[in-house]
């Protein structure tokens, strides 16, 4: 919406299907975004924005959206492009409710379509890894083993029991439910797409923004934000992650960017069958995930986030045995002894299960970070060449003049503003926080060391042999240096 208005700031309004939540009314949620300081060069050249994005409620798990007949009449006769981006992403949705999502309310929304007598071109938000089960994807929608006519159906009438059985069956060598109802919902766009202009968008790992409207904004914790912020905070300790595999990040605004393009060529060259589009970094200008992880580490020296938890520093482990180690000792056992030291100063432990769950999101991403995939970007190549030196300037998508440092720079200063809401005066505190959390690590390991070796001389006499030995030597040495020093008086 930001992109289209500021550049399109006479486009006559834009219909946007939302759902109210957490108390707020859909047109407070809309506001709320429209009054964020996304929105203000937009206010520069189209002021009057507020009045031309109407919020429609709509909920896409139940019939017809839970649309009113008025609203419904309204979008039939005036739309003249769908954007079609909603989806549950939870990696680890119960299948019933990704199916409803991502390939039922797919099917009802081109039934809506094929409904709207001035529609020029649907275009359709899938993902890269909605064929992750491939190592080399082209730019193709390819068949599902079970038709998701079949699945539609069958969710209907099977419990919840028999769901979560067959599931691991259904989704195959896919991960989750996320990647395999993304790709039963290409299926559905292009065998129910009918005589639409349809198009399909698939873009991998979605960050922080490039350059519009500024670098750096993120507004959800998807993908590596949640992580940026764990790493920063001092929670995340070590990733199970392959440094040299490609990490395959594309900036929002080169998603929109694309989309936008996308649908000005599906609407004006109507191609003869449903193209795909790979919105992908990685065969142009890749970026692993060792070289990521460093700028993101060395960011934090620049620009650390406030109150942390421990000081940020995180690894990579490379196999099962490193990454229960390093999750019993450097997740766990911490956790636990802050939870302990909160028990004490009687208040409520919540570390334990706040890592839980930091522990889980990481099973769940390393599918991700430990594979490489090969993208095909025939089509978007195609597309970047069929646009106008000034539209190539204006949609940017050649991602091969992005500077990965630069980009992970402002990302993590993005997440530190946008998403976190710290101000950039507090950085000194930071720092001196930071300060502080070394000292007592220092403190605690020296605590701990002399600890075990007090228990140990206890118990062993060749520790006790050594410890004599070390501390007679300290003494000679002592005794040697004020003689010597007494001497030279
Ligand atoms: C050479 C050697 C070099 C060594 C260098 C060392 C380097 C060190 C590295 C340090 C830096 C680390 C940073 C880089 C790490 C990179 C890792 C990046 C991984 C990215 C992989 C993404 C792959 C994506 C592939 C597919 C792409 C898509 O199509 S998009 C869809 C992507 N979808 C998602 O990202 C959603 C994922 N989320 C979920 O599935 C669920 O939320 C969950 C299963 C993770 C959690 O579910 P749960 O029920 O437990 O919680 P939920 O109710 O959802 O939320 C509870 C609270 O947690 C917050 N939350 C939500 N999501 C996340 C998240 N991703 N991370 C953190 N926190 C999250 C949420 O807001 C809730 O908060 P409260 O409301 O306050 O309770
Ligand atoms: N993030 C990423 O890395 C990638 C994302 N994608 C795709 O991009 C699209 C957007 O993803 P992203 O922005 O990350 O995720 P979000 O979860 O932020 O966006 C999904 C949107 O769908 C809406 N939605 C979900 N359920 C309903 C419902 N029942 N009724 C109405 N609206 C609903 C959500 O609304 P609400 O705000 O009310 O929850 C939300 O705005 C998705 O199709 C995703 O598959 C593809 C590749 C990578």
């Amino acid at each position: 919406m930001e992109k289209l208005f500021r550049t399109s700031p006479d486009l006559k309004v834009i219909y946007v299907l939302v759902r109210p939540k957490q108390g707020q009314t859909l047109q407070q949620r809309v506001f709320q975004i429209l009054d964020s300081k996304l929105f203000e060069k937009v206010k520069e050249v189209c002021p009057n924005v507020h009045e031309k994005i109407r919020a429609i409620s709509a909920d896409l798990n139940q019939n017809d959206f839970a649309i009113s007949k008025e609203d419904m009449q309204e979008l039939l006769s005036h739309t003249n492009i769908v954007f079609h981006c909603a989806a549950t992403v939870r990696f680890d949705d119960h299948l019933r409710h990704a199916v409803q999502l991502n390939v039922t309310a797919t099917q009802q929304l081109l039934l809506m379509a094929s409904q709207m007598p001035k529609l020029e071109a649907f275009i359709h938000i899938s993902t890269a890894f909605s064929n992750c089960n491939l190592k080399h994807i082209d730019e193709v929608v390819y068949p599902c083993p079970v038709e998701p006519k079949k699945i539609i159906d069958s969710m209907e009438w099977l419990d919840d029991a028999i769901i979560d059985e067959i599931t691991p069956k259904l989704i195959g060598d896919r991960p989750n439910t996320y990647t395999y109802t993304k790709a039963l919902g290409e299926v559905v766009v292009q065998q129910e797409g009918g005589n639409l202009n349809i198009a399909i968008i698939r873009p991998s790992i979605v960050g922080a923004t490039w350059q519009e409207p500024f670098p750096g904004w993120v507004d959800n914790l998807n993908g590596p934000s949640g992580l940026i912020i764990a790493a920063g905070k001092g929670f995340l300790r070590s990733i199970r992650a392959t440094p040299m595999a490609v990490a395959d990040l594309i900036p929002a605004d080169t998603v929109v960017n694309l989309t936008l393009a996308v649908g000005w060529y599906t609407a004006v060259h109507r191609p003869k069958s449903t193209l795909v589009y790979h919105c992908t970094s990685g065969n142009l200008n890749p970026c692993n995930w060792g070289k990521m992880g460093l700028q993101v580490l060395a960011t934090f020296e620049k620009i650390p986030f406030e109150r942390a938890f421990r000081r940020p520093n995180a690894d990579f482990t490379t196999n099962n045995i490193t990454t229960h180690y390093w999750n019993a000792v450097s997740h766990r056992a911490p956790a636990i002894i802050y939870d302990f030291y909160l028990r004490l100063t009687g208040r409520k432990p919540r570390m334990t299960k706040l890592m839980n769950r930091l522990l889980r999101t990481l099973s769940m991403v390393e599918y991700f970070i430990n594979r490489s995939w090969e993208w095909s970007t025939y089509n978007t190549e195609m597309l970047m060449s069929a646009l106008s030196p000034e539209d190539q300037r204006v949609f940017n998508f050649d991602v091969r003049q992005l500077n990965w440092l630069e980009y992970i720079e402002n990302y993590v200063l993005g997440v530190k503003k946008y998403l976190l809401k710290e101000d950039m005066a507090g950085i000194p505190e930071a720092k001196q926080h930071l300060k502080r959390l070394r000292n007592i690590h220092y403190l605690f390991n020296t605590a701990l060391f002399l600890i075990a070796w007090r228990l140990l001389i206890a118990r062993s006499q060749v520790a006790r042999n050594v410890w004599f030995f070390i501390v007679s030597f300290c003494y000679k040495f002592l005794s040697y240096f004020r003689a010597s020093s007494t001497l030279n008086a």
